[in-house]
């Protein structure tokens, strides 16, 4: 390349000279490819003639003629020729030219590859590293036309030229000729692609041109020989430096290659990392989908629930509503109730003022009960001794009266007998010598005996009187009446004289009522009447004898029941008394002893007396007594008072479950009870003290009617049976009714089977109590006497019964006034 371009040429340099080498190459390329080596400079000379008018400092624009329209003309052309060329620089027909596309030139052109990337600099007009063929047109024709103008300037350069060389030639030895023949001579050596200076040459070449001419030769060969290895040596440097940029551009496509890979590389760990966060992402929305989708739901749960609530909301305040108006209608009804209560307060204030008192009074009267009946219990003891003091002076009399009745018989016998006069046999008989000789003489006995068979016959049967079975009384013949009358006035004088001191005595009250004693005869009738056992004897005796219906009485409704009736009454308490006092029968002894009786006359008189003293047997001892004196010698006072009958058949055992209850003692050989007996039990039931009256009944049917009375005030029935016996069971109902028929159902009654001791002989199996204690109602219990099984237990149950029942009625008598109570506390 020149190198002495001027400043506006050298600024063309890396735009128009290189498409200039281009076109040069291109339109040479088809033929001269085997010129490359060296011909590519010899070719040159042209292009140089053309530029060296440029250095002879001719400016080849001023001197140009019309160049625009040589430039109209050649414009196809240089399309034609641009268009070739992009061919050229895009092989592959991608449509445009990269930057390495162009690079690519550098093997072809003899430009360096920094003047390469000039030129497609100044042909990229946009910038963007591509060309496209508009642009390289462009480019291109705009290279064209500014060549033009200058291939102009060369045109006229060499039409000066033409005669300037002429000159040389015609000259010769001329300074021009020499100048010429030096540039001649610079030309065919090349040195312009060499040398930079060439002046100090020339002044060389000059001076021995003109001084040794003939080493001229000699030097233009050492410069020809200079000039050729400076041209190797050059051209070795451009083969460096053209393996220098292949290198370079080796390196750099390698880079670029690197570059692309990593970018690839890049891009594929993008692409992974993408992917991977799309997965991520993908996961984690599928989970918040989810999420979403629970979350849906438990909003519409919570949804749900809030309407719910709000019916529920609205329900309520519906009700508030509701209430509210309830509430005013109830305050207005509480204002009336209020003053309803204050009235009803007072009022109550009035009557628990007099339920106080109604108390008080009770109670006063409780404890006036109380002592009233202390006082009866110790008149009636009083009454007692005194009466077992008549019954003594009784006995007296009544051992005279015998004496008497026994000497006026005797005597009647002895008249009868011996046919002596009466007053004699009397008088022979109160002698003490007599009676012993009366006594003493067994023909005599003999003749008594035939004597009062006689007399039997005599009286008509008028008289029980069997001497041989009975030892204890004598019947008065008619004959002696007016002995009995005597002695029967007397009795009743004393009884009068000795009673009259007592006028609220019962006895004295049934004496005076009736006037005389039943004869003994008659009683005795009863007694004796009884087949299956013995019997005990009390004054109860008397009236029961009386209850015994005759054959044209229609049983209990006669006077002398409603006298007995006044006599035994279970509200006045008077029978254990009247019992206490009962002179000892001597009916109550055994009929074993009455075979020693018949030998005198004396004989049951004095045993009747010694009964009536000697009050330790069983059967004397009545029963009622025992358990007052029992019932006193407790310490404390009884809270509450229960009468209790005893009833059942015969012989179920009731007075021996008494006994047992009483004495904690049984005799088997208990006499069958007379009329009624009295005892009297404390028990202790949930800490209060309870006394119980227990009325033992006569179980044989003829003091029936007398056990009717009883029911009438008791608090309480025990209706015993034997369950070895089975008719004592069967006779149960009829108990029942019985007791039914007096009291109605009100009463307690308590069921008792007996005798459990004696389990080998039962009739009554303890399922059919059980049973009809069920079916009415009835406390049930086996016992026995005998073993004292389930005698307390039984009681006690009855007894809290009775109890409890009396507190219930307490308690709702109470509870009147308690409730108006209460609601005064709330008001
Ligand atoms: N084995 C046995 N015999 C008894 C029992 N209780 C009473 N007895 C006998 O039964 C007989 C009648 O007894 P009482 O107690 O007199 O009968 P009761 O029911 O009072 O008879 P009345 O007074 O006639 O109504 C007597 O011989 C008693 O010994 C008992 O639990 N077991
Ligand atoms: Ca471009
Ligand atoms: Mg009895």
């Amino acid at each position: 390349m020149p190198r002495n371009l001027s400043g506006s040429e050298s600024e063309l340099r890396g735009a128009h000279a290189v498409p200039e080498a281009m076109l040069t190459v291109d339109t040479d390329k088809a033929g001269s490819e085997k010129q490359k080596d060296g011909q590519t400079q010899m070719a040159s000379p042209d292009r140089r003639e053309c530029s060296r008018p440029r250095s002879a400092g001719q400016d080849p624009r001023q001197s140009r003629g019309c160049p625009a329209q040589e430039q109209a003309a050649g414009q196809p052309a240089v399309l034609e020729k641009a268009q070739e060329f992009f061919q050229t620089c895009d092989p592959e027909g991608k449509g445009f030219i990269a930057r390495t596309d162009m690079q690519r030139l550098h093997e072809e052109l003899p430009l360096s590859l920094q003047d390469l990337e000039d030129v497609f600099d100044a042909l990229d007009a946009d910038g963007n590293g591509f060309l496209t063929p508009e642009e390289f047109a462009a480019g291109f024709s705009h290279f064209f036309s500014s060549q033009g103008a200058l291939s102009q300037g060369a045109a006229d350069q060499q039409v000066a030229q033409l005669p300037e060389e002429k000159v040389y030639q015609s000259r010769g030895n001329g300074g021009q000729d020499e100048e010429a023949q030096f540039q001649v001579l610079m030309d065919r050596l090349g040195a312009q692609t060499v040398l930079e200076d060439e002046n100090d040459i020339k002044q060389l070449w000059l001076q021995l041109k003109k001084d040794e001419p003939h080493l001229l030769s000699n030097f233009e060969e050492l410069l020809t020989r200079i000039f050729s290895q400076l041209q190797e040596a050059h051209e070795e440097k451009s083969e460096l430096e053209y393996a220098l940029k292949k290198k370079i551009v080796a390196y750099d496509e390698e880079i670029q290659h690197l570059y692309e890979e990593m970018e690839q590389q890049i891009k594929s760990e993008r692409e992974q990392f993408l992917l991977k966060d799309t997965e991520r992402f993908q996961a984690r929305s599928e989970e918040l989908e989810k999420e979403l989708f629970a979350k849906e739901q438990e909003l519409e749960l919570l949804s749900q629930k809030q309407r719910t609530l709000e019916g529920q909301c609205e329900a309520l305040h519906h009700d508030k509503h509701e209430t509210k108006a309830e509430n005013t209608k109830l305050k207005l009804r509480n204002q009336g109730l209020a003053q309803e209560l204050e009235r009803v307060s007072r009022e109550l204030q009035d009557a628990q003022q007099h339920l106080g008192s109604l108390q008080q009074e009770a109670c006063r009267l409780h404890q006036e009960k109380e002592m009233e009946v202390y006082r009866v219990t110790e008149s009636l003891q009083r009454e007692k001794s005194g009466l077992l003091k008549q019954l003594d002076f009784l006995r007296e009399r009544n051992k005279h009266l015998r004496d008497e009745r026994d000497v006026s018989f005797q005597g009647n016998v002895l008249c009868a007998v011996t046919g002596v006069d009466f007053h004699e046999a009397t008088h022979f008989l109160r002698g003490a010598a007599g009676r012993r000789l009366w006594e003493g003489h067994a023909f005599l006995a003999g003749r008594i005996s035939i004597a009062v068979q006689t007399t039997r016959i005599w009286e008509g049967g008028h008289t029980a009187l069997d001497v041989a079975t009975s030892s204890k009384r004598f019947c008065c013949p008619p004959l002696c009446t007016t002995q009995k009358d005597k002695a029967a006035q007397a009795s009743t004088a004393a009884s009068r004289a000795s009673w009259k001191q007592r006028s609220g005595s019962v006895i004295g009250k049934y004496v005076d009522s009736r006037g005389v004693l039943r004869s003994q005869s008659e009683e005795e009738e009863d007694v004796f009447s009884i087949p299956r056992r013995k019997s005990s004897l009390g004054p109860s005796a008397y009236p029961l004898t009386e209850e015994e219906p005759g054959p044209g009485e229609p049983g209990a409704g006669g006077p002398r029941c409603r006298a007995l009736r006044r006599i035994i009454s279970i509200e006045e308490d008077p029978l254990p008394q009247l019992l206490d006092s009962s002179p000892k029968q001597p009916l109550s002894k055994g009929p074993e002893q009455e075979g020693v009786s018949h030998q005198g006359a004396e004989g049951p008189v004095q045993q009747a007396l010694s009964l009536a003293c000697s009050p330790s047997s069983p059967r004397e001892q009545p029963v009622g007594k025992e358990a007052l004196c029992q019932v006193e010698s407790l310490p404390s006072t009884p809270d509450r008072l229960f009468k209790i009958v005893f009833v059942g058949n015969s012989a179920v055992g009731k007075t021996s479950f008494l006994r047992r209850l009483c004495e904690d003692h049984f005799s088997p050989g208990v006499a069958a009870t007379v009329g009624i007996d009295y005892r009297v039990k404390t028990v202790n039931v949930d800490n209060s003290q309870v006394a119980l009256q227990l009325w033992d009944t006569a179980g044989q049917e003829r003091y029936r009617c007398i056990t009717q009375q009883f029911f009438r005030k008791a608090d309480g029935v025990i209706v015993m049976y034997d369950l070895t016996a089975k008719e004592s069971f069967l006779s149960v109902r009829q108990w029942l009714s019985s007791v039914e028929e007096a009291v109605g159902d009100r009463v307690p009654v308590l069921l008792l089977g007996n005798k459990l001791d004696n389990e080998k002989e039962r009739e009554v199996p303890q399922g059919l109590g059980e049973q009809l204690a069920k079916e009415n109602n009835l406390i049930f219990y086996e016992c026995s006497a005998c073993s004292g099984h389930n005698t307390k237990e039984s009681l006690l149950h009855l007894a809290r019964f009775l109890k409890e029942q009396e507190d219930t009625v307490r308690e709702d008598t109470i509870q009147m006034g308690r409730p108006a109570k209460k609601k005064s506390c709330c008001g």
